[in-house]
């Protein structure tokens, strides 16, 4: 059994999948988990897995399918979540009222918010819970999402939106530069397998080394640059006029907005 007991995943794709990728490969018993998603895949060895939920209830539902799949799947999993039910919702933009609304009887309900590289121990979990910071489900999560990466809880629901954009969306904008690194590279003269190589080396190394620092990301960018050399010439277009930032704060404003959108939808949908 798993420190959250019976652990059942309401859909397990791309994210909830790598969650419980990490899961097992942390240790969690098979036998404790059940998935229910409508095409019945197979997920792991030991891992039961249903189509529709089967009778009982679990310790925590973690739902992991679309936020536009709300008012569908929520009708068929209420039944089972009872006062000793822990909810967490990974959905993006979805608020806890709306969850709350849609799963009257759950003993408590927390938000989180992990991204993709969880599956190897090195994603981000952003946590917000409806009971506070000294909520009795809370530590039951906390150590439940362990071993996926950083975890921190959110002081404010209404920055959920903005976590989501940082750092749920935030590996693909970081795939799309690793990316761009390459093309870049591969514009400029170097065979583009060999810039592809070189541009996911350096951002692996770079992230590593800045991890690993005591000095801010800011200052190694300053290590690199010497003065009147040619990192300093690349950064002058990154920084002209705030190049860079500005596009980057762009991003995560429109995702954040996106976030927003979905929660009215699933409110709407509830309703
Ligand atoms: N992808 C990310 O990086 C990421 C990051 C943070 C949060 N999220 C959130 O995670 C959730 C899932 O995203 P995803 O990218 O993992 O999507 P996905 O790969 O499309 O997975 C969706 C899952 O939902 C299942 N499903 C569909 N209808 C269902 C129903 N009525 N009842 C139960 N399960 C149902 C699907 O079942 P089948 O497998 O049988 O088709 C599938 O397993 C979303 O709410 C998203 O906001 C995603
Ligand atoms: N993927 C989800 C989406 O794109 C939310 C964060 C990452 O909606």
């Amino acid at each position: 059994m798993s420190a959250a007991g019976r652990l059942w995943l309401a859909g397990c794709g791309t994210m909830a999948g790598a969650m419980l990728r990490r899961w097992l490969s942390s240790g969690l018993d098979p036998a404790a988990v059940t998935v229910v998603r409508p095409s019945g895949r197979p997920v792991a060895p030991g891992v039961a897995v249903h189509a529709a939920p089967p009778a009982g209830t679990p310790d925590l539902l973690l739902l992991g399918f679309k936020p536009q799949k709300l008012a569908e799947a929520a009708p068929r999993f209420a039944p089972h979540v009872g006062p000793d039910t822990i909810l967490v919702s990974i959905l993006a933009g979805v608020e806890l009222a709306t969850l709350r609304r849609a799963f009257p009887a759950a003993g408590a309900i927390v938000r989180a918010m992990p991204n993709t590289p969880v599956a190897i121990g090195e994603g981000v979990v952003g946590l917000f819970g409806e009971g506070g910071p000294e909520a009795p489900a809370n530590a039951t999560v906390a150590a439940l999402m362990a071993p996926l990466g950083l975890v921190e809880w959110i002081a404010d629901e209404a920055l959920f939106d903005v976590v989501t954009a940082l750092a749920g969306s935030g590996p693909a904008f970081l795939f799309r530069f690793i990316d761009a690194l390459g093309a870049g590279g591969a514009a400029l003269g170097l065979a583009p397998d060999q810039a592809a190589r070189f541009a996911l080396a350096t951002v692996q190394g770079a992230a590593q080394l800045a991890a690993r620092a005591e000095a801010p990301p800011a200052a190694l960018a300053e290590q690199v640059a010497s003065p009147g050399g040619s990192t300093r010439a690349g950064l002058a277009v990154l920084d002209e006029a705030g190049a860079l930032a500005r596009l980057v704060e762009a991003t995560l404003a429109a995702a954040t907005r996106r976030n927003a959108e979905m929660a009215q939808a699933a409110r709407d949908a509830t309703a």
